[in-house]
This record gives C-alpha cells, sequence and structure tokens, in this order.
C-alpha cells in the first residue's frame, strides 16, 4: 500500500460564533449568529511537498492551520496528518506536525536564545552531544549565533520569527506549518531566509511544508503547489505556472511616437481600455503605454490591427509579465477580510 499523503483535509466546514457588538447582543440576546469561515475546503499535500496558502485577510489560512495543529475543532469534514485522524490521536499529530503560528509570547524573554533552544531541545527529548550540537547548528543557521547570549526580550520581531522555527526544527516535524514567516523581516533579511527555508526545510530535513502568506513572490518562489484561499473556499490551485494561467487577462507594451500618445490613449479608451504611459523617452521620441488585453496571442494581433486602422504608428508591440500580486488579487476578486 502506498503512504498517505503528508496532509490531506476534505470538505472542512469551520464556524466560529459572530463578534457581535454589545448593543446588537443585547438586542438578540438568544440568538446565536455563526459564520462560517471554512466552507468545505479539501486539500492534499504530498511528502516532502513546498505547498503554499495564499489569500487576502479572513480567508481562513490561520484557521486551517489551527485544525491541523488540533488547536481548533472542525465542524464537519476530515483531516488526516500522515494518515492520522487527529480527531482519534491528537498526540500522534502533535508529535508530527509543529505549527508556527506567530506567536512571540511563547519563548522565555528573560533566557537567552541559546538557553531557550536548549531547553525545548531537553523537552523534545534530546540529550547531551547531540542536544548541544543541534542547538548550534539551528542557532548558525537561523542566524542568532551572534545574538544567542542575549535575553530574548531583547531580540527584534525578525529574531523572535527565527528563533521560533529554530525551536520548531528542534522537534524534527515531518510536516511544519509556517504562518507568515517573513512578515516581520526586512526586504534582505527575508530574502535570505527565504532560501534557509527551502534549503533547511525541504532539502536537508526532508520536511513537508505548508506555508501560508501574503506575498505572492514568496509563494510563487517557494512552493512546488499553491492554493488560493478566499472566504473559506479554495478559488485556485496548481502550480504557480497554473495558477498565471487561470489569469486571461495579458499585459502589452505598446510603443508609440510621442506625439500619438494621446490619441493611443484615446482609441483605447474607446474600447474600454485604461492604458498609462509608462517610459517616456523624449530623446528617442517615443513613449510605451500599458494596457491589457483578454485572451490569446490572437486578441494581440486583433488589438494591434486596430490601432494601425485607427491611424497609429506602433513601433512595437509586446507582452509583459502580469505581476504575481496582481494574478492573486484577479483570483480572489481583490477581497479583504
Ligand atoms: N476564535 C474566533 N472567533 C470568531 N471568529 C474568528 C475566530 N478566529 C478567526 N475568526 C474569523 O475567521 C475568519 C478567518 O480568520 P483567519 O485568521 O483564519 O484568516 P487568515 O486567512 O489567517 O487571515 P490573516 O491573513 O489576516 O491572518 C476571520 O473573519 C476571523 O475574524
Amino acid at each position: 500500500m502506498s503512504a498517505p499523503p503528508a496532509v490531506r483535509v476534505e470538505g472542512l466546514v469551520k464556524r466560529f460564533p459572530r463578534r457581535r457588538p454589545w448593543s446588537e447582543v443585547l438586542r438578540a440576546p438568544f440568538t446565536r449568529p455563526r459564520d462560517e469561515v471554512l466552507r468545505g475546503v479539501s486539500l492534499e499535500v504530498g511528502r516532502g511537498e513546498f505547498f503554499g496558502l495564499l489569500g487576502p485577510n479572513g480567508a481562513g489560512k490561520t484557521t486551517l492551520f489551527k485544525i491541523l495543529a488540533t488547536l481548533v475543532l472542525a465542524d464537519e469534514g476530515e483531516v488526516r496528518v500522515d494518515g492520522i485522524d487527529p480527531g482519534a490521536d491528537p498526540r500522534g499529530v502533535k508529535a508530527r506536525l509543529t505549527p508556527v503560528i506567530a506567536d512571540e509570547r511563547s519563548l522565555y524573554w528573560r533566557l537567552t536564545g541559546r538557553e531557550n533552544l536548549l531547553l525545548y531541545a531537553a523537552l523534545y527529548g534530546l540529550a547531551g552531544a547531540e542536544r548541544r550540537e543541534a542547538v548550534e547548528r539551528l542557532l548558525r543557521a537561523v542566524e542568532i549565533d551572534e545574538a544567542s547570549e542575549r535575553m530574548v526580550g531583547t531580540y527584534s520581531s525578525g529574531m523572535k520569527q527565527r528563533l521560533l522555527i529554530a525551536r520548531a526544527l528542534l522537534s524534527r516535524p515531518s510536516v511544519l506549518l509556517l504562518d507568515e514567516p517573513t512578515r516581520s523581516l526586512d526586504p534582505v533579511g527575508a530574502r535570505r531566509f527565504r532560501r534557509f527555508l527551502r534549503s533547511e526545510l525541504v532539502d536537508r530535513q526532508g520536511c513537508t511544508v505548508l506555508l501560508a502568506t501574503h506575498d505572492a513572490d514568496e509563494a510563487f518562489e517557494l512552493c512546488d503547489r499553491l492554493a488560493v484561499l478566499d472566504r473559506g473556499t479554495v478559488v485556485a490551485r496548481g502550480t504557480a505556472r497554473e495558477l498565471a494561467a487561470r489569469v486571461d487577462e495579458h499585459r502589452v507594451r505598446i510603443v508609440v511616437p510621442d506625439d500619438q500618445v494621446d490619441a493611443a490613449i484615446r482609441l483605447l479608451a474607446a474600447e474600454g481600455r485604461a492604458a498609462r504611459a509608462e517610459e517616456v523617452r523624449p530623446e528617442a521620441g517615443w513613449t510605451a503605454l500599458r494596457t491589457t488585453v483578454e485572451g490569446g496571442a490572437a486578441a494581440g494581433a486583433a488589438l494591434l490591427a486596430r490601432l494601425v486602422a485607427g491611424g497609429l504608428t506602433v513601433g512595437e508591440m509586446a507582452p509583459v509579465p502580469v505581476p504575481l500580486a496582481d494574478i492573486i488579487e484577479t483570483l480572489t476578486g481583490g477581497h479583504r477580510g
């Protein structure tokens, strides 16, 4: 029999009591309205996969993580972690799956970074040289080695975040849940940290990773596959390339002579297209405009023919990549929780 997937959820539903202002509670004290924050979510994550969950605020990403980590019970649906049902064997799931749900308060602020890790390493059953080596290696890996003698209370948010991940790795999880791991890092630190995540978690430890993030570029860089969650529903899933292909909107760059920019914008507006002058190259006498085309290459060619028929001189017309964040926004309809 083949091994079960690392994580499988099927038809997951979670309802929370609606948070109501007191005035409303007093008006209807005996009604208990509930909001459905997960509405039948199904996902399967293979072993060793780096899987991304993208979606706007309030989409339900953290709730899904909490259910997987046995911190919250689902109202309906099925959950399996390495084939184990958390309802029947929560300890079995806890032994395999470690959540890093940004909660800095769970570190000991009056202990140093090293002392925190040594303490947790002991709790996870590591002893002697093995414990010291694992702690030192992880302190180096998350770049806390220089600050390891300082009390955690003096650390920046980014350092605490890195220490939390080092701590999670000490438990040698088979599945790691990362909730916005680079949220508190500066752009350079975030890039270095992403490299570390991929090499340490997947390449070295062979973990399965579920990463929740708002950062489309981060998800596309790190993840083998992604699911886009919107208001409790998976609206798209697949590789980055597959998601991009779901969006039938392409951007094109149209280069016209400077003195035809207004005419070009008018022609495009008549088609209901917004166009933006992007780069002005006055020395050459040409201006690049950016607009969108729905459909494939044929739609682009048809637009070009209409512009030329409208009297424009088109020096160049070429597709430009759609920013990843825009793809996600299109897939989720731009909702905010
Ligand atoms: N304990 C709770 N009681 C009531 N409502 C809750 C509770 N926890 C979460 N919610 C609601 O469930 C919805 C989903 O929240 P969740 O934190 O899972 O979303 P998210 O995708 O992780 O959002 P974010 O990106 O902002 O972290 C939100 O509307 C939130 O207000």
